[in-house]
């Protein structure tokens, strides 16, 4: 397994670096195809970075946006992770791109799973996925320890799954590795010593150990302190 490391000298900069790289490759991505989809993590690493992307010019209304995962909770919940990308990426130009639903109004994921995942499957594979990582090594809602995860490493593994985990607050829905791992490009979002040691000690581990090795395979990096 090999990845291309990026190391910047502060977020902003990354961010900049980032943001024009994604837009770079949704260009090339909708000279080749009518329509593409862009995967993004929630969480508190990717706001910057939605703030620089969501003014570039492009096509947007031929951009479909969804999320690599997303925490069981209503759309207004501080949580949500479809807030985030509400609030901080489809505005501005990007106001025109279309959002896949990642969250259904129901209790637990389980009731409207099916429903999300056949909005999810013709636009797949994903031409571009940024995913983030937690300092446990989790990656979308892949979780060390969580009720699903050997399900959704696993080469046959549905679109989504739904997760529990020791680490996570609420139930969670998250795509599985091989959506994931099967994207045309793919940026990985770190900050900090913490997060850049986490990634260091996933070498030599398992999947299930660490799941970020699930998704780094000829994906590219992106790091800042
Ligand atoms: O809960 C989540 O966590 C990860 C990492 O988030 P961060 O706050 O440490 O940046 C994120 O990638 C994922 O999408 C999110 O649901």
């Amino acid at each position: 397994m090999s990845y291309h490391f990026n190391e910047y000298a502060d977020r902003e900069m990354l961010s900049i670096a980032l943001a024009n790289r994604i837009a770079g490759e949704l260009r090339g991505a909708l000279a080749r195809a009518e329509r593409v989809t862009m995967a993004v993590p929630g969480g508190t690493s990717p706001g910057p970075i939605f703030d620089d992307l969501c003014e570039v010019e492009l096509d947007w209304d031929r951009v479909d946006v969804m999320l690599t995962d997303e925490r069981w909770v209503p759309e207004d919940h501080d949580r949500s992770n479809t807030r985030l990308l509400r609030e901080r990426l489809l505005v501005g130009k990007a106001e025109a791109a279309r959002l896949l639903p990642m969250f259904l109004p129901c209790q637990d994921p389980e009731e409207r799973l099916d429903e999300l995942a056949e909005h999810i499957r013709p636009n797949l594979p994903l031409s571009i996925v940024l995913l983030g990582m937690g300092s446990d090594m989790h990656t979308a809602s892949l979780f060390p320890g969580a009720d699903n995860l050997e399900a959704a490493l696993s080469r046959n593994a549905p679109i989504l799954m739904p997760m529990r985990a020791p680490g996570a607050d609420e139930p969670r829905v998250t795509l599985t590795a091989p959506v994931l791992d099967g994207a045309l490009s793919k940026h990985v979002l770190i900050f900090g010593d913490e997060k850049r040691a986490a990634l260091e000690s996933a070498k030599g581990k398992s999947r299930e150990e660490a799941p970020v090795n699930a998704i780094l395979d000829g994906a590219e990096v992106h790091w800042a302190p």
